[in-house]
């Protein structure tokens, strides 16, 4: 073992349990989303097993993580499917629940949560942000 593996705090994405604790939120969580009316609509013609993917890599980083997400970057993905904020808070929503119900500790969703807030900019669609 190296010093910095004895010295550095375990990342979120550790404490959690890495890949296959990831895998099984972004499961779970698109479960949901898909399940939901009013979000289901968005996901209609998406490939949901390479969405899957880029999300379980997109979370990874956001949790401290390695990162090797290649997808395109968040603005580029969502401005052109005009996503409203009340979307954005249901996603976030079926998110936080998602993250609860796998046990995951409250600091860590609390870090989530600061995220959600900093990147929303980028995926609720421009036109869409008034009031926020
Ligand atoms: C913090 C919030 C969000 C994150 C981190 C996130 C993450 C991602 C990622 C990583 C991708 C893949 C990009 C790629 O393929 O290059 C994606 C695509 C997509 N997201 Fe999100 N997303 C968020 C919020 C939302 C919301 C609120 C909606 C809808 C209400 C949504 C709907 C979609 C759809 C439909 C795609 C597929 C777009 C396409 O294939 O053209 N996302 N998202």
């Amino acid at each position: 073992m190296t010093v910095t593996e004895e010295t550095a705090p375990a990342s979120h994405y550790d404490r959690i349990g890495g890949a296959s604790s990831v895998k099984a939120a972004v499961e779970l969580f698109y479960d949901k989303v898909l399940a939901d009316p009013e979000l289901a609509g968005y996901f209609a013609d998406v490939d949901m097993a390479a969405q899957r993917r880029h999300l379980a890599l997109m979370l990874t980083v956001v949790l401290g993580g390695p990162n090797e997400y290649t997808g395109r970057g968040l603005a580029e993905a969502h401005q052109p499917l005009n996503i409203t904020v009340e979307h954005y808070a249901k996603v976030g929503e079926h998110l936080t629940v998602t993250l609860t119900e796998l046990g995951v500790p409250a600091d860590i969703l609390a870090d989530v949560q600061t995220v959600l807030g900093q990147v929303q900019g980028q995926v609720v669609a421009a036109g869409n942000r008034s009031g926020v």
